[in-house]
């Protein structure tokens, strides 16, 4: 685990002395968007044209925040445009490697890089920052169009729909102010929640972020009690984010990261919703256990020195789901 310092990589652990014990995640650095037309998007520069076989997506199986990005790529049916590389779930002095010998992972099937600071040295020699997944890369261009998910997701859910992109609109204009509103607080409290309470280096500030977290899911409990999504009677983007932390939740989340007031099993609507969205068809396979068990326990030396991955409860989220009562 390290960082990218004027193009030289350095293996350090995040500093959490520096901010009272607490995790502070960086911002994204490539903010570029694909577009229909390759106009400008938000921010970044114009020519990032939607086409097809152009892009390629570099993901960690284990990643909530890569999770997303294909979570929108299966709902759109995206997987013969944007084709995917997936690194090996152990992030250790190299950070994300492309070590292809666990079963799942793919290698750099673009330029056989070793290593993924690699691919962004390949986009800027002098980069500083943090190297992190998932990374959307141009073929054309030769360099990275965006490293932040939720910029991926919206790129996804409508940039590719004159060349072949499923129908289905995960971000519709008329819900647009309310799915912003649901992922700030989403982001802030659950999404980035459990890494501050997993990563807090005091106890203040592990006690602070641990009781927003269980609070912002008790405010989702009750959403969800009402409702059959978190915006109503349609699935958007907002669910989707939420719900790569709720898979990793009681596999990881309660052990490693001391998210253990209570389960998400134990919760009736976040479980439902919980396996309602696994049960849609093609979303099983984005999710590997594996990657997410062994990348967690086996990578972070300063909260898991043993690497000893836990036993993890047994669940089944097959089961029927109630959902559809709502
Ligand atoms: N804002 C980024 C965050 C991505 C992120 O932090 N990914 C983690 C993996 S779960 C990572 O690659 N971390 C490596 C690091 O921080 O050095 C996004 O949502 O795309």
């Amino acid at each position: 685990m390290g960082q990218l310092i004027d193009g030289v990589w350095h293996d350090k652990w995040y500093d959490t002395a520096a901010n009272g014990g607490h995790f502070k995640r960086s911002e994204s650095k490539f903010r570029h968007w694909i577009t229909p037309e390759g106009d400008a998007g938000p921010e970044g520069n114009s020519g990032f044209r939607a086409e097809r076989d152009r892009y390629h997506l570099y993901v960690s199986l284990a990643c909530p925040w890569a999770h997303r990005t294909l979570l929108m790529r299966k709902l759109k049916g995206l997987e013969n445009i944007v084709p995917v590389s997936v690194v090996h779930p152990l992030m250790l002095e190299h950070g994300w490697t492309f070590e292809d010998d666990f079963p799942g992972t793919t290698g750099d099937s673009l330029y056989q890089n070793e290593f993924l600071y690699q691919l962004y040295l390949h986009a800027d020699k002098s980069y500083s920052g943090r190297v992190t997944v998932p990374v959307l890369w141009d073929k054309q261009q030769n360099t990275i169009v965006s490293n932040e998910s939720a910029d991926i997701m919206r790129m996804f859910n409508s940039a590719f729909d004159a060349v072949g992109a499923r129908a289905g609109d995960y971000y519709p204009a008329e819900l647009r102010e309310q799915i912003d509103e649901i992922n700030h607080w989403v982001y802030d409290c659950v999404n980035n929640g459990v890494y501050k309470s997993g990563f807090a280096t005091s106890q203040e500030a592990y006690d602070e972020a641990v009781s927003v977290l269980f609070n912002a899911l008790d405010r989702l409990e009750k959403i969800l009690g009402q409702q059959r999504y978190l915006t109503g009677d349609r699935l958007t983007e907002a669910d989707l984010r939420l719900w790569t932390t709720l898979v990793r939740f009681d596999p990881v989340y309660v052990t490693h990261f001391k998210c253990d007031k209570h389960r998400i099993g134990d919760s009736l609507n976040l479980h439902g919703f919980l396996r309602e969205i696994y049960q849609i068809p093609g979303i099983a396979e984005t999710v590997n256990l594996e990657h997410i068990r062994h990348h967690y326990y086996r990578s972070h030396k300063t909260i898991n020195p043993s690497g000893v991955i836990s036993l993890g409860p047994a669940f089944n989220w097959n089961e029927p789901h109630g959902r559809d009562r709502l």
